[in-house]
């Protein structure tokens, strides 16, 4: 039989593509090597298994009925979603094989509407991926697009866990290193049956990726998932976290997808993801102005922090960035990324305040001004909190009679907004 296939007459009844369950070794399955260890990256000397190491192992593979959606905690799950059927055409929207640990699938299946269409920018095609002089391929702006913009929106390839984790027990006695490439090895066993349930043009897109994990002892699919995937803050194992907060980021889910992954790094982006469980889709949407021709950017790394810290965070993936922030980066610049958040917090107290008197002096102006100027210098306008500082600018100008300033300040804001109420 074919694997993900079932051919039992639940099957013929449902019509669905099988899933695969894996039952756990024992009780260790499935559990964190120390939270989120930090795993080698460049050329490893060393990347062999421990010769008494069972090489040989593989997750337990038994296929079950696509439409179960409750599992016990010690299984762990390959699945279509969402479901394919075996006599019909595939989704409009494609479909997306997610690696899942056993309570979670419920947490998107079970949500009202799902699974949902996927949303559609207003225009097709507003971006195209072509080589670019240094970094590989990129993705570009075809048209002119305005911040808060939906530019694409695509059902991953794969959804994985993003911590590691020991899919089976690691013997003990087991330096840290051998049990990171013990750890490794069970990775890439366990998401081989993910990818074996691909289709044909699903499998080459997921292959022709990018992977800058040859050498460190990543498997050739976990490479890949290592340097293309996009953490998904709202998708993650156990209790969900409060409204406005991520998962922690060793329960939470990462994406590859064949065209958000094909977006390069800059600590000046131009491009937000968010995920949508309901129709299990991410979305690509503009951060600020983005001109024809130029090219889309996220960061792979927290973007508020030192140059020194972010180069840190992006040895990984095996470059060195040369966005401008970076190649002009100064104490002064660190300074303004550490302080981002306090200095718009501290901006939107003082101006709460003054607005209970009128304001008449456009001198007050300046401050936030300048404030503004440097933000946008940095690029940091493309950050959630920037459309608080533009809402208290559009607020004083307002106040001083000037409209026309007041409204093209508000219109930021008001597009963050409505990028927001779209997110689930
Ligand atoms: C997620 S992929 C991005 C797409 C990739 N450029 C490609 O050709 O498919 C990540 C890899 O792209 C390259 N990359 C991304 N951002 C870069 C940058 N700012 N400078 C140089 N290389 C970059 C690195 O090789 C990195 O490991």
């Amino acid at each position: 039989m074919k694997r993900g296939f079932l051919n039992s007459s639940k099957v013929k009844k449902q019509r669905l593509y099988a899933q695969n369950e894996s039952k756990p070794a024992s009780t260790e399955y499935f559990k964190d090597i120390e939270g989120l260890p930090k795993l080698a990256y460049g050329r490893v000397e060393d990347t062999s298994l421990p010769s008494d190491y069972d090489a040989s192992w593989k997750p337990e593979s038994m296929s079950s009925d696509a439409s179960k959606t409750h599992y016990g905690e010690e299984v762990v799950g390959t699945t279509t979603i969402p479901p394919r059927f075996l006599d019909g055409p595939p989704d409009p929207d494609g479909h997306s094989e997610w690696l899942f640990w056993g309570p979670t699938k419920v947490k998107v299946v079970g949500l009202p509407g799902y699974p949902r269409p996927i949303p559609k920018p207003t225009h097709p095609n507003m971006c195209v991926v072509r080589s670019t002089p240094d970094k590989g391929l990129g993705v570009f702006a075809t048209r002119d697009i305005k911040v808060g913009e939906l530019i694409f929106s695509e059902r991953p390839l794969l959804v994985v866990p993003t911590g590691i984790r020991a899919m089976s027990p690691i013997p003990k006695h087991y330096s840290q290193e051998k049990k990171l490439q013990i750890a490794m090895f069970q990775q890439e066993k366990s998401v081989e049956p993910a990818v074996d349930r691909m289709d044909e043009a699903q499998k080459k897109a997921f292959m022709a990726l990018a992977n800058s994990h040859k050498e460190d002892g990543s498997g050739p699919l976990y490479g890949i998932i290592r340097t293309n995937g996009i953490g998904l803050g709202n998708l993650g194992d156990g209790p969900k976290p409060p409204a406005g907060q991520y998962y922690p980021p060793q329960f939470m889910y990462t994406a590859i997808c064949e065209l958000g992954s094909r977006i390069n790094h800059s600590c000046m982006p131009n491009v937000k993801f968010s995920f949508k469980l309901s129709s299990f889709s991410l979305q690509s949407s503009a951060s600020k102005d983005i001109k024809a021709g130029e090219e889309l950017f996220y960061s792979y790394c927290p973007v508020l922090q030192t140059a020194a810290d972010r180069r840190k965070d992006l040895a990984p993936y095996g470059f060195e960035c040369k966005c401008p922030a970076c190649l002009h980066a100064t104490p002064a610049t660190d300074k303004l990324r550490a302080e981002f958040l306090d200095r718009i917090r501290r901006v939107v107290q003082a101006w709460s305040e003054k607005c209970k008197s009128p304001v008449h002096d456009i001198t007050m102006l300046d401050p936030l001004l300048e404030l503004q100027k440097d933000v946008t210098r940095e690029g940091l306008d493309s950050q959630g909190q920037y459309p608080f500082l533009t809402e208290v600018i559009a607020t004083a100008y307002m106040s001083l009679g000037m409209v026309g300033q007041a409204q093209r300040y508000q219109e930021v804001k008001h597009r963050w907004d409505s990028m927001a109420k779209d997110e689930d």
